[in-house]
Formats: structure tokens, C-alpha cells, sequence
């Protein structure tokens, strides 16, 4: 079949109103129009053509990302596109750039840790881009005294960049700080005196991230005024006295709070890409199980494939609304910084930390599955998949790599755990501690499969589950004198208690979205079906923690596996609409496999003959290397 829509008889089989769900993942209908809007203006403007980024050596791929952001800033200026519509501008021009540090970490630390002075020096200078910035963090090895290494807009772009290190006053050691220091000339470009700064080199495949400048920078005698000193959270005055403001210190890291929250986000958009790729090839792929002459089988008929692609698609729509609550959350402790209320900023480190980990550890693993979903075909660049992998696998390590995070929500826990004895009654996500004496012996009421089905019955299994693991940690601690050695023996339970505790929120929060009201024929009961495949997929993964920690029976675990195959043949007829709905244009896409038509195998076969070493029949090089090698054989034979 040439043209027309391959994958009609599936969009057939959709049993809601898909249109009505694209408002539900976007988040509001105002998203939706601005997010579709945005996404056809980049899709067809040639400026933005990305399908030859895995050919370009990385001089070209580098001069192309900076002609991309360039030519995106002043469209963003020409079309006086808004705040909101700019980022999506970003987003679907998918390409990662030195501006995401300038926007999402350089001028966010600016905002978050300098006063309102230091604000107005150098918040309008960023926002016009007549400085650019990045955010300097990381160490070539520890200390926050040897080079800055990573930083990514630095090594090529930056002008200027928020420089952590310690602060030494009177020979006393403050700690780490944030400085904004100017690295670069502003007439030719070339490094301040004092200054060493350069690209760290080739990162990880071809292409993907390798747009990005990650740099090098040391310091030799390099003077910063005193006035360039972040210092909304502590000051030091002219005579050089070191002092506090009335606010918690972590405040200086507030700047990771913000970007996890945003890598959350982001990770559902990353799975849902990879899922739609992997959903839509699977519709169009028949292998085997013919009969009587019909045609084979669609490889998302068998159960193996549902098993492994529809827990991503019910995980890409779980991490898009825990995403939104995130969202949430971060605005709500921004009101509360502002209004001197510190007392939610624990928690929100807590999930955004936790939070970041697990998503982003289950779209990178996502990804590879969906890889592996299109088979032979999903290691083509044209998948789009390899590329997706590549760009995405790095969010597992920076902003914090994912095991150091959770032993953040670790020791989170412990704390919380410990002040129950005090009378402090937990709220917001650990408010189930509260209820620690029932979960701790509580038996799950599920005596046939579709009791997996109540929201409370999936909901106290969960908080049961991470109770008890969290509980048994800190039993466990309580053996050991020296607190900090018995938490470094016992990290790998904690690692493990802290992921019970995240999948707690995720299901939770997916289950708070259904109980909202959400209209559209079939939607809410559509997405009933992803948030039970969801959490009964998480219980049948981590059977060994229900059980182990008697939450539940062996028979109760073998009751959720037998609701998760009805749940899977319930999704089935759905598929191709549920990710349909992620509205999203072939050019964002970047897959042939995953295209909207489905009309993968021509489009694979022309698309070959466009690589580089179609471009000639004989291919360069075989004059020199095999024509010699063939007539040498053919000596060889005649002797
Ligand atoms: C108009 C155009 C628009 C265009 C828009 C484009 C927008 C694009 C957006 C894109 C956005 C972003 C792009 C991202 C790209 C990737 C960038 C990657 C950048 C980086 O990687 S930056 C480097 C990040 N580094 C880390 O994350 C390090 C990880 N380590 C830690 O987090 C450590 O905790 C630490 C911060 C280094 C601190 O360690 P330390 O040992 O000093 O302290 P403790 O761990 O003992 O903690 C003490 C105390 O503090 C609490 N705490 C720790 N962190 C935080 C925090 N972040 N917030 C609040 N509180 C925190 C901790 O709980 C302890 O508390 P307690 O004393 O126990 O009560
Ligand atoms: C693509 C990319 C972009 C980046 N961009 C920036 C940027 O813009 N600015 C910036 O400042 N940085 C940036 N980084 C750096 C990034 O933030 C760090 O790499 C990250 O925080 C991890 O730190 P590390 O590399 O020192 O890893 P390490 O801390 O050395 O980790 C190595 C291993 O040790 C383990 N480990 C470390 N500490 C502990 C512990 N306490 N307990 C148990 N296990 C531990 C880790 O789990 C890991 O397995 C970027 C990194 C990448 C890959």
C-alpha cells in the first residue's frame, strides 16, 4: 500500500475522544494551542532541519547549533513570542544548546541567590542576551578548588558564569558560594587575563549532546569583585566580615531544586517520544504466526511485546502528572521562600531529588527498550531512537547523579522518621508516616484480580511497602554508634527504601489526577488503565519488597500479574490514539519508524540511498584498499 494513512484502522479501534486527551497531556487548553502552534512553526521552517545532524563532524554540528539559536532568538524577537511560546520554541528545535545553561541555570541563579541590587545589574543584561551564561558547579576532581569541568555553554560561548567555590574570609573556610565571574572579552570574544578556558571533547555519540560546548575553566590569580558575590543567603562587607541572612543555607543550592523539577518534565516528553516511536513501528511490523494464508501477526499482538512497551506508555502519562504536581510544588516553596517559610524546602529538595532519579533512570532504560521494541530497524540513526538515547542518558548523571539523589531522599526519610517520637506530624508526601503503626501491620484485603483495581487498595500496598522498608532502615541504624558510618554501610537498603518512597508519590499523584474531573468521552477511563498498569507493573518489578516485607501474598502478587494481562488487552485497541495525543509532528518525532502515516518501509528504503556512501557506486577508498586485496586472492588461487 503506497501512501494514505497506514495506521487508519488502528486510529478506528480508539475507544475516547483523542482530541480531548491532547488537552489532558498538555495540561490546559491554552498548553495545547500554544504547544501545537509552536511545534508547526518549527517543523516547517527548513532553518530547523535536524535530520543531518548524525553526518556532521563536530565543528560543523557546533557551527550549526549556534546558527540554529541565533536564528530561534530572533524569531523569538521578529514573532514577540512570549516566555512560555519561547521555550516551546526551544523544546521542539530539540537540539541541546549553550542557551539552555543561559536561560535554565544561569539566570535562575542569578534570580534565586543574588539581591534585589545584584538582580537589577545583571538580570536585564541576560534576559537580552548581551551577556551569556553558564553555570559552573562541577570539579575535574573534588574540592570545589581544582578546574571547573562540565559546565556546559562554557567551554566555547559563555561570556560570563556563576562560579561555585569556597569562601575564604580571614583565613576561615565559609564554605560554598556562587560568584557571577566575567570569563570572556565582550569585543572579541577572547579570555580575560587569569582565565584558561576550553571544550572537555567528544561526549557519547554521534551528534546528540555533542552540540553542547561542555568546558573546562581555570582560574590564575583571577580577582572578583566583592559585589559579584551572590549574596542573598550570606554577605561579606566591605571590610571583609562574613555574615548570614535570616535564610537556610541550602538556599544556595536552590538553582537544583528549580532544574530537577524542569528534568522531570522533560523525562515524560522523552519516554513519550521513544514510546510513540516504538507504539506506532509496532502496529506496522507483522512477523510471523500467518494462518491459512492471512496476513502475519502485528508484533503488538503478542503479549511479550505489551509487556514490555505498554508499561512505558502507562510510565511516559505517570511522570507527565507527577511532573505537573512537581511544577506545582516548586511554585508553591517559591511563594513560601518569598514569604520567609522555609519550612516546605526540605521536602521539595526531597521529591524533586527523588523525583529526577527515578524518572530519568526509567526513560533512559525506556528508550533502550523501545530500541530493542523496533528490533533491527531501531539501531538505524533514522529511528530517531539511537540519537534520543544518546542526548538523554547524560539526565541519569547531571544535576546530580541518580544514586547520590537518593540517598538525599534517604536521609530525608530517617529524619522524618525520627521526629515522629518528637510528636512532629508528618505532611505532603511522608504524611502516610503518620499512619506508621497501621502500615506496619496491616494485611492487603485483595482476594481476586480486579480488587487491584481500588485506588486504596494499590495506595496502602505502596505506603505499607516504603513504610516498612524505611522503617527497617532505620531500626538498622539505630545499631550503629557512629551515625554517618551506619548510613554509608547500609546506603544500598536506603538507595532501595528512597525508590520505594518515589514510586509512592508517582502512583499517588496519578491516582489524585483521576479522582479530578476530566472531560472527553472514555478519557479518564483510558487513563484508569495507565495508572493501574502502571502501579501493578511497579508490584509485579518490585514483587520482592511486597513480599519480603509481607505487604503481600504470594497468591495476592499472583492475582496483580493475572489483572496486568487483562489491563494490557484492555489498552491494546487504544495504543496507536494514546500516543497519538501527544500531538507530536514527524520533524519533533525525527523517526521514520514512528511517523504519523506509518508508511515506514518505503520511506526506510529511500532514505538510504541518501546516506553519504550511496552517493557513488564504487565507494572511495576502493581503488587503493580492495582492488589490490581481490586481484592478491586471485593469485593466491591460480598458485
Ligand atoms: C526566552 C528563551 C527561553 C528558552 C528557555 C530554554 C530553557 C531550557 C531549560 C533547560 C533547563 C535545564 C537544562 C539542563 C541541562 C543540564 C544541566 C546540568 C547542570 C548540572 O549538572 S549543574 C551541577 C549539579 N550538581 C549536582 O547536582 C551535585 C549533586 N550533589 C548535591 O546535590 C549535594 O547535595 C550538594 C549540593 C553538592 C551538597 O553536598 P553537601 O555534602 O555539602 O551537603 P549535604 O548533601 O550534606 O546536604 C546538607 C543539607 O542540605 C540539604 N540539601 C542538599 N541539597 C539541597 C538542595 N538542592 N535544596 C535544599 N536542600 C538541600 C540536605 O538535605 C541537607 O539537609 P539536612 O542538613 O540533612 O537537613
Ligand atoms: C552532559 C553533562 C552536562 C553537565 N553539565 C553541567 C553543568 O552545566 N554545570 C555543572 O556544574 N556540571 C555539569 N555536569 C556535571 C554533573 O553535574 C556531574 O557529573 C554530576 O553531578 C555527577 O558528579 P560527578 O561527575 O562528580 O560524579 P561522581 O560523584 O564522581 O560519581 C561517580 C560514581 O560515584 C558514586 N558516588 C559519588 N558519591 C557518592 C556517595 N556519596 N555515596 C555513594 N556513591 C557515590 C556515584 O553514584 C557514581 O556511581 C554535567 C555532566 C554531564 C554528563
Amino acid at each position: 500500500m503506497e501512501g494514505g494513512d497506514h495506521l487508519a484502522h488502528e486510529r478506528k479501534k480508539a475507544q475516547f475522544d483523542v482530541e480531548a486527551m491532547k488537552i489532558v497531556w498538555a495540561g490546559s487548553r491554552h498548553a495545547f494551542e500554544v504547544s501545537d502552534r509552536i511545534s508547526k512553526l518549527v517543523a516547517s521552517d527548513p532553518a530547523f532541519r535536524k535530520d543531518n545532524r548524525p553526518m556532521l563532524s563536530r565543528k560543523e554540528l557546533f557551527k550549526n547549533t549556534l546558527r540554529k539559536a541565533a536564528y530561534a532568538w530572533k524569531r523569538i524577537i521578529e514573532l514577540r513570542l512570549s516566555e512560555e511560546e519561547a521555550s516551546k520554541l526551544r523544546f521542539y528545535v530539540d537540539e541541546p544548546a549553550f542557551t539552555d545553561l543561559h536561560w535554565g541555570m544561569f539566570l535562575p541563579a542569578i534570580k534565586g541567590q543574588g539581591t534585589e541590587e545584584q538582580q537589577q545589574k545583571w538580570l536585564p543584561l541576560a534576559y537580552k542576551m548581551q551577556i551569556i551564561g553558564c553555570y559552573a558547579q562541577t570539579e575535574l576532581g573534588h574540592g570545589s578548588n581544582s578546574s571547573k569541568w562540565w559546565p556546559g555553554g562554557l567551554g566555547k560561548i559563555s561570556t560570563h558564569a556563576v562560579v561555585y567555590a569556597r569562601l575564604i574570609t580571614d583565613g576561615q573556610d565559609h564554605g560554598v558560594h556562587g560568584f557571577i565571574v566575567q570569563l570572556r572579552s565582550l569585543d572579541d570574544h577572547s579570555p580575560l587575563p587569569g582565565i584558561t578556558v576550553g571544550d572537555i571533547g567528544m561526549k557519547f555519540g554521534n551528534g546528540a549532546y555533542n552540540t553542547m560546548d561542555n568546558g573546562v575553566l581555570r582560574f590564575d590569580h583571577v580577582r572578583i569583585p566583592r559585589d559579584q558575590m551572590l549574596m542573598k543567603v550570606s554577605q561579606v562587607s566591605r571590610e571583609g566580615k562574613y555574615s548570614q541572612s535570616n535564610v537556610p543555607r541550602q538556599l544556595v543550592y536552590g538553582t537544583m531544586v528549580f532544574v530537577r523539577q524542569t528534568i522531570v518534565a522533560d523525562a515524560s516528553c522523552a519516554l513519550s517520544r521513544a514510546v510513540c516511536i516504538a507504539t506506532r513501528y509496532s502496529a506496522v511490523r507483522r512477523q510471523f504466526g500467518s494462518q491459512n494464508g492471512g496476513p502475519e501477526t502485528q508484533v503488538i499482538d503478542y503479549k511479550t511485546q505489551q509487556s514490555r512497551l505498554f508499561p512505558l506508555l502507562a510510565s511516559a502519562y505517570a511522570f507527565r502528572f507527577v511532573g505537573e504536581w512537581l511544577k506545582w510544588l516548586y511554585t508553591d516553596v517559591t511563594q513560601r521562600l518569598q514569604a520567609n517559610d522555609f519550612s516546605t524546602l526540605p521536602e521539595a529538595h526531597a521529591c524533586t531529588a527523588g523525583l529526577k532519579s527515578l524518572t530519568t533512570a526509567a526513560t533512559a532504560d525506556g528508550i533502550e527498550e523501545c530500541r530493542k521494541l523496533c528490533g533491527g530497524h531501531g539501531y538505524l540513526c533514522s529511528s530517531g531512537l539511537p540519537e534520543l538515547f544518546a542526548v538523554y542518558v547524560p539526565a541519569c548523571t547531571y544535576e546530580g547523579d541518580n544514586t547520590v539523589l537518593l540517598l538525599q531522599v534517604a536521609r530525608f526519610l530517617v529524619k522524618t522518621l525520627s521526629q515522629l517520637g518528637s510528636g512532629k506530624q508528618p505532611v505532603g508526601t511522608t504524611a502516610y508516616m503518620g499512619q506508621v503503626e497501621h502500615l506496619m501491620q496491616c494485611h492487603c484485603n485483595v482476594q481476586k484480580a480486579e480488587d487491584w483495581l481500588k485506588p486504596a487498595v494499590i495506595l496502602e500496598a505502596f505506603e505499607a511497602r516504603s513504610a516498612r522498608m524505611s522503617v527497617a532502615c532505620a531500626k538498622n541504624l539505630s545499631k550503629f554508634t557512629n551515625p554517618e558510618e551506619g548510613f554509608a554501610e547500609l546506603s544500598g537498603d536506603l538507595v532501595e527504601a528512597a525508590i520505594a518512597h518515589c514510586q509512592l508519590i508517582i502512583v499517588s499523584k496519578f491516582i489524585e489526577k483521576l479522582q479530578q474531573d476530566i472531560p472527553g468521552k472514555g478519557v479518564k477511563q483510558q487513563l484508569g488503565v495507565l495508572c493501574n498498569i502502571y502501579a501493578l507493573f511497579l508490584l509485579h518489578k518490585h514483587q520482592g519488597d511486597f513480599l519480603s516485607t509481607g505487604c503481600i501474598t504470594p497468591k495476592q502478587a499472583y492475582l496483580a500479574n493475572e489483572q496486568l494481562r487483562a489491563l494490557y488487552s484492555q489498552a491494546r485497541p487504544n495504543a496507536i490514539a494514546l500516543v497519538d495525543a501527544f500531538n507530536y509532528t514527524d520533524h519533533y518525532l525525527g523517526s521514520i519508524l514512528g511517523c504519523y502515516d506509518g508508511n515506514v518501509y518505503p520511506k526506510l528504503y529511500e532514505a538510504a540511498w541518501k546516506d553519504p556512501l550511496n552517493d557513488s557506486v564504487v565507494p572511495d577508498g576502493y581503488r587503493e584498499y580492495i582492488w589490490p586485496m581481490l586481484k592478491q586472492q586471485l593469485r593466491t588461487a591460480r598458485l
